[in-house]
């Protein structure tokens, strides 16, 4: 039992918290400013008891709904601002860029896992520019693009053949192409085969990151004392873990980055963001430690870090639309037929006359988007958007699947429709055009995004050129006709993953046989 007067004590600074944080969240910025709208909160607590731990965005789409296009909740003490139409965080976060480029302080991320920020949560700050700057160079300009076409032929080459010889596996198959691929262009190594052991163990690191929190949203962040609890306390699981992911995840940067620079010391390295990060680095100077660890964190980053998993659920995706559609693999398959015949494969250069499977990549991307809250951003100093005050500090949310489901531009938002986006004008097709939120927003914005559109729309053109893609049937011979069903959560996740599902991949035909064992020699020989 406590003592009278220390029980008193203590329920006199409760009540003054209660007290203090009522004035600041409620009289005072009233009397001086207003915040945005937003659901009823409960003093201390914020809005934290009404924020699920999945399916966030769809709570955040209800409360747009009845609040705005841009509310404001709490977290305990912390403003967040959620932003629901593209239009509102174009204004914010692209012609704002100087406020709105931060990203949140992460404990989790910053002082337990990664021993220094790492680009995804770093601030807006030299470092961050300089890194941006060497990704603008390595991913985002025309003939950084054209660099990645061979590899990108390569391993279409290879999962074709995967498919064709063992379909059943083809979640793994499509894993090892995305896999393989960021390994090439993040590193210039190849990749043998789908058991790499390196890439198993990048797989596992990936995904234990995925369970521990995502930026700025864990209890730790919130409590940041906590993050100094012994790891043997009951509670302290979340450091344990954390600590096994720094271990985990330093092994995953030092293992290619080494490999890499012992190939550039023998002058047998292939040009890859690597090569291209340290190359830019030392033009001006030698390297600094810091610069290594900047870089090696921002190639293992690009290479499993997260974000081309992101890719990855797209891919998914389009595998589950597409055993859910057949009536759309036809289409997309007469389309194909016409266009490209059966010659050939289908390259990037062909995507111009393929508008239907550019619909198809479009529906895939709003339908399903990788990261249906984007990543979170942070406004640095106060703001003002139309008659409301953004008080500095405030954590920005893009609502980017409450955007793909905006009714004044996508009727029937569940459906998977690619026709909707045929025979638009040009207005509309600007401002329908998924690709122009599901990355991000501002400087920020995501530096992957073009590598990402062009693999997801030549594994769309080439897979329906030479497959057909069918419902798997049951042990009584009925189709199985897989529900979407997919996963979420800004506190677990940051991206919202395909539930497991079955289907049945088989050749198009003798001739798109041949194509695959051509491409695949192709690829055979460059490999020797
Ligand atoms: C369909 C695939 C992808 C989607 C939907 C996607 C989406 C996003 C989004 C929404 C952001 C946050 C942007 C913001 O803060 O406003 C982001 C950031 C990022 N993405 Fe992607 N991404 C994809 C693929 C990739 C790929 C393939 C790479 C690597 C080559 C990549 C690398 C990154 C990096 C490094 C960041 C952090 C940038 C920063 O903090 O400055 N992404 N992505």
């Amino acid at each position: 039992m406590l003592p009278a007067s220390i029980e008193t004590l203590l329920c006199a600074s409760i009540l003054l918290g209660i007290i203090c944080h009522y004035l600041c969240t409620r009289i005072l910025p009233s009397s001086r400013s207003v915040l945005p709208p937003g659901p009823p909160q409960l003093p201390l607590l914020g809005n934290v008891h009404q924020i699920s731990l999945e399916y966030q965005h769809k709570t955040f789409a209800e409360w747009a709904r009845k609040y705005g296009d841009l509310i404001c909740i709490h977290a305990f003490h912390r403003p967040i601002l959620i932003v629901s139409s593209a239009n509102v965080a174009r204004e914010l976060l692209e012609k704002r860029g100087g406020k709105y480029s931060d990203r949140p302080y992460s404990i989790l991320a910053n002082k337990l896992v990664f021993p220094k920020p790492i680009l995804g949560f770093m601030p807006y700050d030299e470092t961050c520019r300089r890194l941006r700057k060497y990704f603008l160079g390595a991913l985002e300009t025309k003939s950084a693009v054209e660099q990645y076409r061979p590899m990108q032929r390569a391993e279409i080459g290879r999962l074709l053949s995967d498919l064709t010889h063992n379909p059943k596996e083809f979640l793994s198959h499509i894993r090892r192409y995305n896999g393989a691929l960021m390994m090439e262009i993040t590193y210039g190594l190849p990749v043998s085969s789908a058991d790499d052991e390196f890439m198993a163990f990048a797989n596992g690191t990936v995904s234990a990151l995925s369970t521990i929190g995502s930026a700025a949203s864990t209890l730790v962040d919130f409590i940041p004392m906590l993050r100094h609890i012994p790891t043997w306390m009951p509670g302290a699981g979340f450091k344990r873990r954390a600590l096994e992911v720094k271990d985990m995840w330093a092994e995953m940067t030092r293992i290619p980055f080494e490999k890499v620079r012992s190939a550039m010391a023998l002058g047998t390295a292939k040009p890859s963001l690597t090569t291209f990060m340290l190359q830019e680095a030392l033009r001006d100077s030698a390297l600094a430690e810091d610069d290594e660890y900047i870089i090696s964190n921002a190639a293992s980053q690009m290479y499993g870090g997260g974000r081309p998993s992101f890719t990855l659920n797209a891919l998914l995706t389009f595998f589950l639309a597409m055993t859910i559609h057949p009536e759309i693999v036809k289409k997309a398959q007469a389309e194909l037929d016409l266009v490209v015949g059966n010659s050939r494969l289908p390259e990037l250069s062909d995507r111009d006359s393929l508008p239907y499977i550019d619909c198809i990549v479009k529906e895939v991307l709003r339908w399903n988007p990788a990261a249906p809250l984007g990543l979170p951003h942070r406004l640095q100093e106060d703001d003002t958007y139309e008659r409301y005050t953004l008080p500095a500090g405030s954590m920005i949310v893009t609502n980017i699947w409450a955007m793909g489901r905006d009714p004044s531009l996508y009727s029937e938002p569940d459906e998977f429709l690619p026709e909707r986006f045929q025979e638009v004008d040009a207005e509309k097709a600007a401002s329908q055009d998924p690709r122009k939120y599901v990355f991000g927003f501002g400087r920020r914005i995501c530096p992957g995004r073009f590598l990402a559109d062009s693999s997801i729309w030549l594994l769309a053109a080439n897979l329906l050129a030479t497959m057909d893609i069918r419902r798997a049937r049951d042990s009584v011979g009925r189709e199985v006709v897989p529900t979407p069903s997919f996963k979420s959560g800004l506190i677990r996740r940051e991206h919202l993953e395909v539930e497991p599902f079955e289907c049945d991949i088989r050749p198009r035909s003798e001739r798109a046989m041949d194509l695959i064992t051509e491409r695949y020699a192709e690829v055979f020989t460059q490999d020797n």
